[in-house]
């Protein structure tokens, strides 16, 4: 991925080495030496030991006497120079130039025709190879729009993108008007399945359910279509009332759910209400039900009096059924009759646990016949509830391009148009993005996998990175399999050499080491892994530097460390605030948030600072909603996005409104011709129709509704374009929240005049203007098969193909959104840019990122690594045959946590600063002693407590 880092300019030791420019200005772009880096660089560790002097217990060696005067680098940068001489100077002032030592040049310009594999560790310059291949195979003659690279999420396809664009500038191909396309795995599958959906029987185009919850309604949909589930389900969301927090729910709320849970409890488990009742202890509710029962008859009527004078049994019985049940397997004692199904439930949530085990499965691309009957059942329902809305998930884009490649005519209309493949974050591939690039190059063989198997940190979402570099090996014979180290030994595999990259270009020796050492338990006995594994090099010129490592007495001490070792950076001037990173292992811990207090005490201090990885904007409820409306255009037989609007966009139904909706009866025609239940839409138009159904401000609501979407489905096949239509809506969707917020809410809460239009709209334009501009995510022209370069006029009339295409995007764009965060602090306030800011994020979002410093908080057991919580479950993990032999869980699990200490420890250029608490930060363990991380070999005793005094000590290793 690509790297620059996050901050203002500054620059990598290599590429300070390599220059031999006098002390420059600080503003310039990429004006280091690394004698400035040395110089300040000591003169910070000088200024800190002053200070730590006395409370440091050993360890703490002198900087000055540490940092060797650099010899001139052994690696001999190659320049991708402009080919033209008179290249405009601002142009070559603005882009900076591709330094390859002579390794990477050689490996980016290995037979462009031929497979190849380079595997290589952190700060080698993947990346910058990946880039340099690219640009050798354009130079060779390949059209660049023949070029597919994929990347793993929108930003690293930018990212890629720029850098590229670059870089062709710099080689004198400015002028091309094509660029070669980066796309994710999901993107591109999305426009495959746009142009050929009716080559596997689809009569219309799918369209995307992005988000979790989405997810969560199609599952519960599904389960109710499984008899012996219907019930279970019925149960959870009964029971689920529990996890209400009581304080946030009124009283009489409580009781009123408390008696229908109980009533329902009654007829699913036919017990007696008496028996049970007489068994126990009556609570005190008559005497609570006296003191709230008017407000309950004022609120809820006779009705619920009535259900409210159950309460002295209703609620022993609940008491009962939790008594019984325990927390942790109501459900599975909760079926008196046990099934095969129950199985199913044996977590806290039901949903979340089917969620979870539809995840795994379809990121493997396993059939609902591999797996034991309630699994395969649930499996098939859950699918057959997705085909029923025209829907697909992530993993059944992945899926239903791989069946589309199995028709020729579509393969050799991909193999036409992209012959060659480059594939970064290769070691992340989970199967089916893996089954993918094997049929895209299948007898093709011009693919370029990039991959670092100490990186791999998605196994959770089914990457297996021995098996995807094995696969690779196996399938392209040819590969070019090689290690350019020590010697060029070619690891002798099929006609070529498969590439290893193993000068680390970005940190200095003491991080490197570090992460050679982290990374060296994360390979279990793999032979294939420990063959393509070579350790880490730091440049010879890279100074002394030690890691940092504090050991503070609990979460306040290590934020004061932390916030004035950050401070004392920034105002020493040895760089800027963008400069430094906190890493976090993850940003909510239930709901203790690990890194409050560190960002408590930068506010203090003045120094700005930006936290990225939360929710983006596109991930808000008005995106949502505002998603589910563009489907509901284009498709009004989408009841999962007409359920998003009706609970948020038609407030006034109500659940009873709700309910009774729900039961208006009938048929209608799919376009297949098969006769389906009425869709959510109809039924919504039958009720506007028919005027009695629902209460009068309801039926007003639905009306507005159902006018606004069919008014925007009347503008399709018009003159209007994709850009007017999209922001036609938006306008009326804003203006509509506007009339709201003064008459009957129709557009619910979450659509106020205010949050609807904050920003959102240049988002969505942004993701337009992306959308436009890739023909590759274009749908065709007209419904035939796809033929390259016959795509549709975005700028022309919008079809509903079109805004299909664009809502996927929007879906796409939105699920991987990544919170940029908003800058907070810094005394920013007057001035119109922010300021540059500190970065505090997760470990995830921090890959292919890089930083001057990096701080790592909490870095003890159970917080990093995190606790291996599937003890209870390991057992119960449903494997399916494709599992063999795989590492008990509790072992994978710790392999992750090890490759994602590897990451952090990695993103560090100069300053790596570790912290090691004595007492747990999270409050429910505050009392509790932290043993230091099992990642920090040979620096703590593992066995023993963390010492509580306050010391820093550096470690050379
Ligand atoms: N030959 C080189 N000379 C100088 N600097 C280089 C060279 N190759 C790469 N770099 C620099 O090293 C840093 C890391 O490069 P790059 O991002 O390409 O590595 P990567 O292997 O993709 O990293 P990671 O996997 O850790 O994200 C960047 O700052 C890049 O500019």
């Amino acid at each position: 991925m690509t790297k620059p880092s996050a901050s203002a300019p500054t620059a990598s030791i290599s590429e300070a080495s390599a220059s031999n420019n006098p002390k420059p200005s600080k503003d310039s772009l990429r004006t280091f030496t690394l004698d400035d880096y040395v110089v300040s660089f000591t003169n910070s560790l000088l200024t800190k030991k002053s200070v730590a002097a006395s409370s440091t217990k050993g360890g703490f060696q002198s900087a000055k006497t540490m940092v060797k005067k650099p010899p001139l680098a052994d690696t001999t940068p190659v320049v991708i120079s402009s080919s033209s001489d008179d290249e405009p100077l601002e142009l070559v002032s603005k882009v900076e130039a591709l330094r390859l030592d002579q390794t990477q040049d050689r490996i980016s310009k290995l037979d462009i025709d031929k497979p190849l594999l380079i595997v290589a560790g952190a700060g080698s310059g993947k990346t910058t190879t990946l880039c340099a291949r690219v640009i050798e195979i354009i130079k060779r003659g390949v059209a660049p729009a023949s070029i597919l690279v994929i990347t793993f999420t929108n930003k690293a396809a930018d990212e890629l993108k720029e850098r590229i664009a670059k870089y062709m500038a710099m080689t004198g191909h400015a002028e091309l008007k094509q660029m070669p396309f980066a796309s994710t795995f999901h993107s591109w599958c999305y426009g495959l399945i746009m142009r050929n959906y009716h080559q596997v029987g689809l009569h219309q185009c799918p369209m995307v359910a992005a988000t979790e919850s989405e997810h969560a309604a199609i599952a519960k949909i599904a389960l109710e279509t499984i008899e012996d589930c219907r019930m279970l389900v019925q149960c959870e969301s009964m029971l689920d009332i529990e996890n209400e927090p009581e304080s946030m729910v009124f009283v009489d709320r409580a009781d009123l759910r408390w008696a229908r849970v109980a009533r329902k409890a009654k007829e699913v488990l036919d017990i007696s209400m008496d028996n049970v009742a007489a068994e126990l202890q009556p609570l005190d509710s008559k005497a609570t039900m006296k003191g709230h029962g008017k407000l309950v008859k004022k609120k809820y009527g006779a009705q619920a009096v009535a259900a409210t004078e159950e309460m002295s049994t209703t609620r022993a019985l609940y008491h009962h059924i939790y008594a019984k049940l325990g927390k942790q397997s109501k459900l599975t004692n909760l079926a008196d009759n046990p099934t095969d199904y129950r199985h199913l439930f044996d977590g806290k949530d039901i949903i979340k646990d089917i969620m979870s085990f539809i995840y795994r499965a379809k990121s493997r691309g396993d059939l609902p016949e591999h797996y034991p009957s309630a699994h395969g059942s649930v499996l098939k329902a859950y699918n057959a509830t997705l085909k029923r809305f025209n829907l697909l998930d992530f993993d059944d884009m992945l899926k239903l391009a791989n069946d589309l490649l199995d028709v020729s005519e579509v393969l050799e209309s991909v193999q036409a148009e992209f012959p060659y493949l480059l594939v970064d974050e290769f070691q992340d591939l989970n199967q089916l993005q893996m089954n993918l690039v094997l049929k895209m190059q299948k007898g093709i063989g011009r693919v370029t996998a990039v991959g670092d198997e100490r990186q791999s940190i998605y196994a959770f979402r089914g990457a297996s990175c021995e098996h995807n570099f094995q696969t690779f090996l196996d399938s392209f014979v040819d590969a070019q399999v090689g290690r350019t180290n020590s010697g060029d030994q070619s690891l002798s595999q099929g006609a070529g050499t498969m590439a290893s990259l193993t000068q680390n270009y970005r940190s200095h020796q003491s991080i490197v080491d570090l992460g050679n050492i982290v990374a060296r338990d994360t390979i279990g006995d793999s032979k294939l892994l420990g063959r393509l594994r070579v350790p880490l090099l730091a440049l010879p010129t890279a100074p002394m530097v030690p890691v940092t490592i504090w050991n503070s007495e609990d979460k306040h001490d290590e934020a004061k460390s932390i916030g004035s070792k950050i401070k004392e950076l920034v105002d020493s001037g040895d760089c800027i605030a963008s400069d430094i990173a906190v890493i976090s292992r993850c940003l909510n811990f239930g709901s203790f948030r690990p890194t409050n207090l560190i960002e408590v005490d930068l506010m203090r201090s003045g120094i700005a600072y930006v936290v990225r990885g939360g929710h983006s904007a596109l991930k808000s409820k008005r995106m949502q909603l505002f998603m589910a409306l563009i489907r509901m255009v284009a498709n009004t037989d989408d009841d999962i996005a007409a359920e998003t609007c009706l609970s948020d966009v038609v407030k006034s139904l109500g659940p009873a409104g709700l309910r009774k909706l729900n039961g208006v009866g009938g048929y209608s025609t799919l376009p297949g011709g098969e006769m389906a239940p009425l869709s959510l839409f109809a039924k919504m138009e039958r009720a506007v129709k028919h005027g009695s159904i629902l209460p009068r401000p309801a039926t007003d609501s639905l009306a507005a509704f159902t006018r606004s979407i069919r008014g925007w489905q009347a503008q399709l096949s018009t003159t209007m374009t994709l850009r007017q239509l999209v922001k036609l809506m938006f306008d009326e969707f804003v203006a509509q929240a506007n009339e709201d917020a003064k008459e009957a809410p129709i557009w619910g809460k979450v659509a106020t005049a205010q949050g609807a239009s904050d920003g959102l709209w240049e988002l969505v334009e942004s993701i337009m203007d992306g959308f436009i501009d890739s023909p590759a995510a274009l749908p065709p022209s007209d419904c035939g098969s796809f033929a390259p370069g016959k795509v549709a006029n975005p700028n022309g009339p919008c079809s509903v193909l079109l805004l299909q295409a664009f809502s996927g995007q929007l879906c796409m764009m939105s699920t991987s959104a990544e919170d940029m965060g908003k800058v907070k602090g810094g005394h920013s306030k007057n001035s119109p840019t922010p300021p540059p800011a500190v970065v505090i994020t997760t470990v995830h979002q921090a890959k292919g990122l890089e930083w001057k410093h990096v701080f790592i908080p909490n870095f003890v057991e159970d917080m990093f690594p995190m606790k291996f919580r599937g003890e209870a479950k390991a057992d119960s993990v449903v494997l399916s045959p494709k599992d063999g032999n795989m590492p008990r869980p509790e072992e994978q699990h710790y392999r992750e946590e090890g490759r994602l200490a590897y990451v952090a420890i990695t993103r560090a250029k100069l300053g790596l600063y570790i912290s090691v608490p004595a007492k747990h930060g999270a409050p429910w363990m505050e009392r509790t002693d932290c043993f230091p991380s099992r990642y920090l070999p040979g620096i703590m005793c593992p066995d023993k407590p963390v010492k509580k005094h306050n010391y820093e000590r550096d470690y050379y290793y």
